[in-house]
């Protein structure tokens, strides 16, 4: 736990004042790192598509202490949107110290059915929305000497079934950002990207489309949350959340790779799962 978690050297305070995007902020574990960063007393800007769920979130972060609040709605499957949020940061604050992206597009856990439309559009919003947002974020985050979080997903590290089109743009996340982080390091640019590597979290959408089909118990919402933000300001590598099963899949991976398949496998109740 202590390799994989945060170092205990984190303060709240640190956060104070700092400009901050969360993207897929209406709900989940964006909605409850919108809440953390406003206990902090940051300035946010939360995107995501439903316009009434995202006012009641800015209204719970003004509450909490906020240093300031807002949001832009709209749909990260729009090619243009990702630079139309980060502008609207550049106009309301002239800079921007940490960019938090997490939201996805819709995916089911299932068979996969030969639709390629689907992982075309899918890449568009979990994968290049991410790369857009990050290219017109670049030149304040350089000012800055701001940070990059990514949050990805144990299906981004290892292949798992019944989630093949979703799994393929989060690997996609792995290679293109940590291959930026090595251009940022030889470039001597001063940015960090923090590749968050998640197991299932209690989210209501997780929980709906898995839970009759993973005996696993989800950890929490607002845990995880806390941790990526202490991950993204402490400027790591990557953050595995739960410790453990992240940390024990990640080695399997790469020490007994056809044992963690078939424990992978066979952690599945197939029986539960309708074909469409
Ligand atoms: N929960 C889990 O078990 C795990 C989650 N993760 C990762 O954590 C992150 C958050 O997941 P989680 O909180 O469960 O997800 P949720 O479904 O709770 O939240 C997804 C967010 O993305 C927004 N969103 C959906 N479609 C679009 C779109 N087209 N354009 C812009 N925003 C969109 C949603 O808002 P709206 O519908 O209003 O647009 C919502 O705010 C994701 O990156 C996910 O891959 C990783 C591993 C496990
Ligand atoms: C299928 C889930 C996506 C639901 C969705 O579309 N939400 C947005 C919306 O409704 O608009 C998947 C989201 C997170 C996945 C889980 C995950 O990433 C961690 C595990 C990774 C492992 O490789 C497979 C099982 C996971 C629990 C995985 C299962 C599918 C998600 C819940």
């Amino acid at each position: 736990f202590y390799f994989y978690s945060a170092p205990p050297s984190f303060k709240e305070e640190m956060l104070r004042g700092k400009r901050v995007i969360v993207t897929g902020a209406s709900s989940g574990i964006g909605e409850q790192m919108a809440y953390h960063l406003a206990r902090m007393e940051t300035h946010l800007l939360l995107t995501a598509r439903t316009e009434a769920k995202l006012q009641k979130v800015v209204e719970q972060c003004l509450e909490l202490g906020a240093a300031s609040a807002r949001y832009i709605s709209g749909s990260m499957e729009d090619p243009s949107f990702p630079e139309v949020v980060v502008r609207e940061a550049e106009n309301t604050w002239g800079g921007l110290d940490m960019l938090i992206l997490n939201h996805i597009g819709h995916s089911t856990f299932n068979y996969f059915d030969g639709n390629v439309g689907h992982i075309r559009k899918l890449l568009e919003t979990n994968f290049l929305s991410y790369v857009a947002m990050t290219t017109s974020a670049l030149p304040m985050l350089k000012e800055s000497e701001g940070s990059i979080v990514v949050v990805s997903s144990l299906a981004g590290k290892v292949g798992s079934p019944f989630a093949a089109s979703y799994s393929a743009t989060k690997f996609a996340l792995d290679g293109f950002f940590s291959s930026l982080r090595h251009e940022f390091i030889m470039d001597k640019v001063n940015v960090s990207i923090t590749l968050c590597i998640l197991g299932y979290i209690n989210t209501e959408s997780a929980v709906r489309a898995i839970s009759h089909v993973i005996r696993d118990k989800p950890a929490p919402k607002e845990e995880c949350a806390l941790e990526i933000v202490k991950a993204g300001f402490l400027r790591q590598r990557e953050l595995h959340y739960p410790p453990w099963v992240v940390g024990t899949a990640v080695l399997l991976r790469d020490i007994a790779p056809e044992f963690l398949d078939s424990s992978i496998r066979s952690s599945y109740r197939v029986e539960n799962l309708k074909r469409t």
